[in-house]
């Protein structure tokens, strides 16, 4: 269970985050909802302390995650895999050098600066990527990738790490529908089959909705919901989404030639 208690962070005079508490228990899919700038992006950063709190607690079972340091945070790190918007892959490296630096953390420090990975490390990649159907760009520049193969690979990456918990910031903004199908349909699979909890902030209600177990909305920095989707009402949505709820309610980034629950049905529970 990850459990974040009155946790703030403030930049200046802007707080970012307002004491914000929450249980999450392990295996849940979360979206995270709001208009931008609400804070979606630093509270994701809080909890794999890319950004440390100002105030409050994140604990992780028995390990007080906001007083890590050192190897027990890059250990933490690593346990929190994190995709972003713009994939933050290496262009000019192959496929597969860039899932395998996933596992960098995993070995003595002379292996990760020579780049020299084991048959094992190797296969255990070639699985990863075979799983999000890229195995066969193994050998390709990652730069010469679609957005949404570059997101594949990325979320191979992060499987590589062997994670207990996933962090996408914004994983689809930069996708078109399709492939903002593929990668979510992978988030959910990842969830349900490997048990991983995934924390996802999401720009468009319809894909929180038709993917996560639970929405949690920010607004101004603070939570203003919290509960799962047939809980959120169109109203409740509009407040949280403000001046951008047509923008959020119109955009269907993920719902192209499937129905909601046809998209289901494709991924094994
Ligand atoms: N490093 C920083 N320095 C100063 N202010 C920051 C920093 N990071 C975030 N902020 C501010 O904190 C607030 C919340 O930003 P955050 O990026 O978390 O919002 P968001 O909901 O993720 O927005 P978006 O959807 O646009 O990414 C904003 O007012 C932002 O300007």
């Amino acid at each position: 269970m990850l459990r974040l208690d009155k946790l703030t962070r403030r930049f200046g005079d802007t707080t970012a985050v307002h004491a914000a508490s929450l249980d999450i228990p392990d295996g849940q899919m979360v979206g995270i909802i709001g208009r931008s700038g609400a804070g979606k992006s630093t509270l994701l950063r809080l909890l794999n302390r890319l950004v440390d709190p100002s105030e409050g607690h994140i604990t992780y079972g028995d390990t007080d995650v906001a007083a890590l340091k050192g190897r027990e945070l890059r250990a933490w790190r690593s346990d929190c895999a994190m995709i972003f918007q713009q994939f933050n892959l290496v262009g000019r490296l192959d496929v597969l050098t860039n899932v395998l630096t996933g596992r960098l953390h995993e070995m003595p420090p002379w292996r990760a600066m020579a780049q020299v990975f084991t048959p094992r490390e190797r296969a255990f990649a070639i699985r990863a990527l075979d799983r999000l159907g890229m195995a066969h760009t193994a050998l390709q520049r990652a730069e010469t990738l679609s957005g949404g193969q570059q997101q594949r690979v990325a979320i191979a990456r992060a499987l590589v790490q062997e994670p207990r918990i996933l962090l996408a910031d914004e994983p689809i903004a930069s996708l078109d529908p399709l492939n903002a199908r593929i990668v979510m349909d992978a988030l959910r699979d990842i969830n349900r089959r490997d048990g991983i909890t995934v924390i996802c902030n999401l720009h468009t209600l319809d894909t929180a909705r038709q993917y996560c177990d639970r929405i949690i909305g920010m607004q101004a920095g603070r939570i203003v919901f919290d509960g799962t989707p047939d809980l959120l009402t169109t109203q409740m949505a509009r407040e949280i989404y403000g001046a951008e709820a047509d923008a959020a309610f119109d955009e269907t980034a993920t719902s192209t030639a499937l129905a909601p629950s046809a998209a289901r049905q494709r991924v094994p529970a």
